[in-house]
């Protein structure tokens, strides 16, 4: 299944139908007496069986073997991959950063070269995300992941992914993203090697496309934009093993036959890709710099309106033209707290500091915004059209705050002088004594 050339159906939130094998499905009904070539009928639920229909995600999978057929777990040790604040450690009320994360010395695969750097929530109460790095140089052979407590949504930052789903194949390089719903087997294979990368683990409300208000029914992310892999099975008995994150530990078992079966499928929980390079971004074409509200992709609400769980934002390359503005970012503190990550180029505000593969953390109310170098080129350049090119940087912002781990604030990545960049934004008051 992995070698044919992907294809894709295309469409955020359809209710999608594909089979890998003509016949597949059943027509009229989603559980036959006897499926088609005696597939198994499997529902998968992303939401509970009673959620709106506008927010309600399920998929009927026709398959082999049912996902019930599988061996007993045994706890996994993977002490890198924690779960929601309990996993992290005291936090700092101060502005974070990292240099980007070294590639260790040991050939990983995806799951053992994940390694949370912050998260917030619990994922047993269906809140919060973690934000992880993945450094990793071995695909994942005869091994799955099924991760029970959340979504994945990757940001490729060096190399391809391929990951291979229950649902069928598809590929992301970076400027691309991909995300696989909670509870849906996946590996992740490396085309490229040695790769990098950052991943946000939902264990809140599924991502989806942001309202648009006023900016009316086309822009952002466009749902036709986005992907979705056709039904593709792989051939084989022999052992698998399945490895399963629930309730925020790591398990694993054993199989006789490949979790990647499924004949054919229909539904709306379905894995997808995007490109990053179709956002239609939106900006000032007067004065002011906006809030980066506009830059949002996706978003995970929580119970409050307008306050998400996570919103996921980019800052792709844009024009900028706002007259008597200063153009970067203002300086800051805001109830939500923001993890940034850099895929390639250079950060408006940081232009030195912030570097692909790295990090920043700026939580509820801790203030940040340029640094000095930024600040002083910015209220001094001539206010020409101006093109922020060959950049893109991306935010998970959300509304709880986000705890480092102890693996973020102790493996030597940490930049401990990050403060320093606004030491030399000196009080230049030009007006008259007190
Ligand atoms: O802090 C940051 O760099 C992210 C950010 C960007 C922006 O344009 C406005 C607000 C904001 O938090
Ligand atoms: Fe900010």
């Amino acid at each position: 299944m992995t070698d044919a050339p992907l294809s894709y159906l295309s469409g955020f939130g359809n209710e999608f139908a594909t089979e890998a094998a003509p016949g597949a499905l059943p027509i009229g009904r989603n559980s036959p007496q006897r499926a088609p070539f005696d597939l198994y009928a499997e529902l998968i639920s992303g939401t509970a069986f009673t959620a709106p229909r506008a927010a309600n995600r399920r998929t009927w999978l026709y398959r082999r073997q049912p996902s019930v057929v599988t061996g007993a777990y045994q706890p996994y040790e993977q002490p890198l991959w924690t779960t929601g604040a309990a996993g992290g450690v005291v936090v700092p009320p101060e502005p974070l950063r990292w240099n980007p994360f070294p590639m260790p010395e040991a050939a990983h695969d995806f799951v053992d070269g994940l390694r949370t750097v912050v998260a917030n929530g619990d994922a047993d109460a269906q809140t919060g995300i973690a934000a992880h790095v993945y450094l990793a140089s071995r695909s994942m052979d005869r091994r799955a992941l099924v991760n029970a407590d959340g979504e994945m949504l990757f940001v490729p930052q060096q190399g391809r992914l391929r990951l291979v789903t229950e649902l069928g194949v598809l590929e992301a390089k970076p400027g691309e993203i991909a995300l696989v719903p909670r509870g849906m087997a996946f590996k992740v294979e490396l085309p490229d090697g040695p790769s990098r990368g950052y991943v946000c683990e939902n264990y809140g409300a599924f991502f989806r496309l942001p309202e648009l208000g006023p900016i009316g029914s086309n822009g952002l992310a466009n749902a036709r934009d986005f992907l979705t892999p056709v039904a593709a099975w792989e051939d084989g008995a022999g052992e698998y093993e399945i490895i399963k994150k629930f309730g925020g530990r790591l398990w694993r078992s054993t199989q006789g036959h490949t979790p990647f079966n499924v004949v054919a499928w229909h539904g709306n929980l379905v894995p997808f890709k995007y490109d990053t390079a179709h956002f239609m971004t939106i900006g000032s074409i007067s004065y002011d710099h906006p809030d980066p509200s506009i830059f949002t992709v996706l978003t995970s609400p929580s119970d409050t309106p307008g306050t998400a769980n996570c919103d996921f934002v980019i800052f792709p390359p844009r024009w900028m033209v706002a007259e008597d503005t200063f153009r970067p970012p203002w300086y800051h503190r805001n109830l939500m707290s923001e993890f940034m990550g850099l895929v390639y180029g250079q950060y408006d505000a940081k232009p030195e500091g912030f570097k692909p593969g790295g990090a920043s953390l700026h939580n509820c109310m801790v203030p940040h915004g340029p640094d000095a170098e930024a600040f002083e080129k910015a209220s001094t350049a001539p206010l020409s059209p101006h093109k922020l090119d060959n950049t893109l940087a991306f935010m998970f912002e959300s509304r709880y705050r986000f705890v480092p781990t102890q693996y973020a604030m102790t493996s030597g990545t940490l930049d401990t002088a990050y403060a320093h960049c606004w030491q030399g934004l000196k009080d230049q008051f030009r007006g008259a004594k007190a």
